[in-house]
C-alpha cells in the first residue's frame, strides 16, 4: 500500500518534469525568499525531474535540520561532469560525506583552527600592505588587486610561495584551472549530469563537447593540485623547505598508515584552501569597499575609531581588534548585507527524515537560504541598509545578544566553512589597513560623480559588478606608512 507523504508548500510543477520550468536562473535566493512569503512557510519544496529540493528560509529551520541533525544533512551533490570527468572532487568541499571527507576536514582543521591562524598573520599583513600601494597606484583595478592579495596570502601560507604579481606561475596555473569549476557548477549546463550514460559516447560524435571540455580541463586540475605540492615535498627531501601548511602536514604524517593515501589527503586538503578561500575573500572585500563608497559616514566613523587606537601614526594590528568592535561590526555587516554564497553550498540528506510533519526522503537536496536568513527583517531590521551598529550595544561594544551574521554567511553544520577564522582575520586586517591609510570614494569625472551600479553577478558566488572608485592617502603620515611598509621596513 503506498503511503502518502506530506511535503512543504511550493510552486506546483508539471507531471514528470516537476518544477523545472519554475527554477529561477538569476538571483535564485530572492525568488526562494519571495516564495516563502507567498506560501507563508519558511520551508519551500520543489520537485525537479524527480529530485526533491527543500529550501530553508529561516534561521530556525536551518538550525533544526542542518545544525541539530547534521549527521543526516552533510552530504554533497555528486555530478558526472564535475566529479567523474573533470575530477573536481579533489576539492574536498565537493566530496561526499564519509570517512574520506572526514580525513580531509581533520587535516585542514589541524592547520586552520582558531589557535593556528595567528601563525599566518604575517602573510596577511604583508599582502594587505601590498594592496594599499596597488590601490593608490591603480584605483580602478580593485578586483585585480584583491585577487592578488587573496591568492598570494593563501599561496604563502599553504606552500611558502611568494607570489609577487598576478603573473606568478602558480597563480596562473590555478586561475586557469578554477575557470572550469565555475563552468561545471552552472546548474543544468551539462546534459551528461542528467543522463550519465552519455559519458560512454565516443568523442567524435556530435553533442559530445562535454567530453572535449573534460579532456582539456582535467589535466589543468591535476596540475593545479600536483605542482605546488610536489615542490614542497621535494624541498622537504632536499632540506630546503620553508614553513608552510603543506610542509607541516607532510612532516606530521603517521608512519604506521599508508603513505600514498595520506599524501593524497594532504595534497587535496591544502589546495582546497585556495579554491575555498580566494574568490570568496575577493567577493567579501569587494562588498566591503562598495559599502564604504556608498556609506561615507560609516567610513569616517571607522577611521576615527582606528585613529583613536593607533594615534594615526602606525598601522593597526590584530591585537587592536578587541579595542575596535566597530571594525568587526563592519565585517559582519558586509558578510550579512551581501552574503558571498547566498545559498551556501547545497547539502544532501543521507537517510529518510521527518520535520514538522513533512517527509524528507534520503537523497534530497537541502538549500540553506543564507540570504533569506540574513535579510529576515524580524532579526535584522531594515535588512537592506548597511548598518554595522546593529551588532553593537549603545556603548559601542559587540552585542552578544544580537543575531550573529556569521551563523549563515559561512554555511551550516558539519560542512560549515573550514577556513572561517582565517577569512575573518584576513578581512579584518585588510579593512583596518584601509581605514588607517586611505580615503575611498566615488570618483568624479568631468565634474560628474560616478555612482556604482551596486549590482552583483549571479551564480553560486556573488560579487559586485566592477565599479569605479577614487583612492587618496588620508595624510602625509598615512602615505609614509604605505610606502615605508611597502619596502618591508
Ligand atoms: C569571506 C570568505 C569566505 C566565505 C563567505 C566562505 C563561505 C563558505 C561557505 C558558505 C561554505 C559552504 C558551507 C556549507 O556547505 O554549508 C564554505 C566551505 C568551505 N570553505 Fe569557506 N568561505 C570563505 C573563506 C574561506 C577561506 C579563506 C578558506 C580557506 C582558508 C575556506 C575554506 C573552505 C573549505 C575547505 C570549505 C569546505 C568545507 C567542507 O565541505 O567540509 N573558506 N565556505
Amino acid at each position: 500500500k503506498r503511503q502518502r507523504h506530506r511535503f512543504p508548500p511550493g510552486p506546483r510543477g508539471y507531471p514528470v518534469i516537476g518544477s523545472v520550468l519554475q527554477m529561477p536562473m538569476q538571483n535564485a535566493w530572492l525568488t526562494y525568499q519571495r516564495w516563502g512569503r507567498d506560501y507563508g512557510s519558511d520551508i519551500i519544496y520543489l520537485n525537479v525531474l524527480g529530485k526533491h529540493i527543500y529550501i530553508l528560509n529561516s534561521a530556525n529551520a536551518v538550525y533544526d535540520l542542518l545544525e541539530k541533525r547534521s549527521a543526516t544533512y552533510s552530504d554533497r551533490v555528486v555530478t558526472t561532469m564535475a566529479h567523474e570527468l573533470v575530477k573536481w572532487d579533489k576539492n574536498f568541499a565537493l566530496l561526499p560525506y564519509g570517512d574520506f571527507w572526514r580525513e580531509h576536514r581533520k587535516a585542514f582543521h589541524r592547520q586552520f583552527q582558531p589557535d593556528m591562524v595567528p601563525k599566518y598573520h604575517s602573510h596577511m599583513y604583508k599582502q594587505a600592505r601590498g594592496l594599499l600601494g596597488r590601490l593608490l597606484a591603480q584605483p580602478n583595478a580593485l578586483r585585480k588587486h584583491l585577487r592578488l592579495m587573496a591568492g598570494a596570502t593563501i599561496l604563502g601560507v599553504c606552500y611558502g610561495i611568494d607570489a609577487q604579481s598576478e603573473n606568478d606561475h602558480y597563480l596562473q596555473i590555478i586561475e586557469q584551472a578554477v575557470h572550469s569549476l565555475n563552468e561545471v557548477a552552472k546548474p543544468g549546463a551539462y546534459l551528461v549530469d542528467f543522463l550519465p550514460i552519455l559519458k560512454y559516447l565516443p568523442t567524435w560524435m556530435p553533442g559530445t563537447q562535454f567530453k572535449r571540455d573534460a579532456a582539456t580541463w582535467r589535466p589543468q586540475v591535476d596540475l593545479m593540485f600536483d605542482e605546488p605540492f610536489d615542490v614542497v615535498k621535494q624541498s622537504l627531501d632536499d632540506g630546503t623547505a620553508v614553513d608552510s601548511v603543506c610542509a607541516s602536514l607532510l612532516s606530521e604524517m603517521d608512519e604506521r598508515k599508508d603513505k600514498r593515501y595520506q599524501e593524497t589527503v594532504i595534497k587535496q586538503a591544502v589546495e582546497t584552501a585556495y579554491i575555498g578561500g580566494a574568490d570568496t575573500t575577493v567577493s567579501a572585500l569587494s562588498t566591503f569597499v562598495l559599502a564604504m563608497v556608498l556609506n561615507p559616514e560609516v567610513q569616517r566613523t571607522a577611521q576615527k575609531h582606528v585613529d583613536s587606537v593607533t594615534g594615526g601614526d602606525r598601522l593597526p594590528t590584530i591585537e587592536d581588534r578587541d579595542s575596535l568592535p566597530y571594525i568587526t561590526a563592519i565585517i559582519k555587516e558586509a558578510l550579512r548585507w551581501r552574503p558571498v554564497l547566498p545559498l551556501a553550498v547545497p547539502h544532501i540528506s543521507t537517510t529518510d527524515d521527518e520535520y514538522r510533519g513533512y517527509h524528507i526522503p534520503a537523497g534530497s537536496i537541502i538549500m540553506g537560504n543564507a540570504w533569506a536568513v540574513l535579510h529576515d527583517g524580524s532579526r535584522y531590521p531594515n535588512p537592506d541598509s548597511f548598518d554595522p551598529t546593529r551588532f553593537l550595544t549603545l556603548a559601542g561594544e559587540l552585542d552578544r545578544d544580537a543575531p550573529d551574521a556569521l551563523e549563515a554567511a559561512f554555511g551550516f553544520g558539519r560542512r560549515i566553512c573550514a577556513g572561517m577564522h582565517f577569512a575573518l582575520d584576513s578581512m579584518w586586517i585588510n579593512a583596518a589597513y584601509v581605514f588607517a591609510t586611505l580615503d575611498i570614494a566615488k570618483p568624479v569625472e568631468d565634474g560628474r560623480v560616478i555612482e556604482p551600479s551596486g549590482e552583483y553577478t549571479t551564480g553560486l558566488l556573488e560579487q559586485p559588478l566592477p565599479f569605479k572608485i577614487s583612492v587618496a592617502p588620508r595624510s602625509k603620515i598615512a602615505e609614509g606608512l604605505i610606502r615605508q611598509r611597502e619596502h618591508g621596513d
